[in-house]
């Protein structure tokens, strides 16, 4: 039977600097990401991606833009993530080590893409041009994308259907 695994994953802008996490544990360790996580019983995927930043970087943030969802498949593993892209340019507080999660400043034309998910430098242009997305890939292991797709969209209700482009 084939699941589904709801995920948050939220970036970070500041004075023209995007903020990323170097994961020290669990799924996705020893890369640079956004800050994220599972979706908790009980709460919207909003308020979860708040949960996670605060969690993971000690940031808050009143709201949280929207801005893509991309779902992900591993051959022969029968749990598919859906994540649900957050961006913010107005966090409060400064970013602290959690257990989880080093954060550390990058200039946005020095993304360390080649230590992150072989994904992001696919999807991260759309979402540094404010542009709306949703995505496929399909990975065997976690380094080999097999195929995707992306697709700007013009609304966010487009994110919103279940089945629509996936
Ligand atoms: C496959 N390509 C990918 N590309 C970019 N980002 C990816 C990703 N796959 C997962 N992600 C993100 O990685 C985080 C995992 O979160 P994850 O550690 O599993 O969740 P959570 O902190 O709830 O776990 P624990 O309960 O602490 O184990 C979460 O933000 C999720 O969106």
């Amino acid at each position: 039977m084939v699941t589904t695994k709801l995920l948050t994953l939220v970036i970070v802008v500041r004075q023209q600097k995007i903020l990323l996490g170097w994961k020290k544990r669990g799924f996705g360790a020893n890369r640079w990401n956004g800050f994220g996580g599972k979706v908790q019983p009980g709460e919207t995927i909003e308020e979860g991606a708040k949960r996670e930043l605060w969690e993971e970087s000690s940031l808050t943030v009143d709201n949280l833009e929207k801005v893509g969802r991309i779902k992900f498949e591993f051959v022969d593993e029968t749990e598919l993530l859906d994540v649900h892209i957050f961006f913010t340019d107005s966090c409060k507080g400064e970013p602290l080590e959690s257990d989880e999660m080093l954060p550390q400043w990058f200039d946005l034309d020095k993304i360390p893409f080649d230590e992150m998910w072989v994904d992001d430098i696919i999807w991260f242009p759309l979402l540094l041009q404010k542009k709306l997305f949703k995505g496929y890939f399909k990975f065997k292991g976690h380094t080999t994308i097999l195929e995707y797709t992306l697709q700007e969209v013009e609304e966010l209700k487009e994110l919103e259907m279940e089945e629509s482009g996936f």
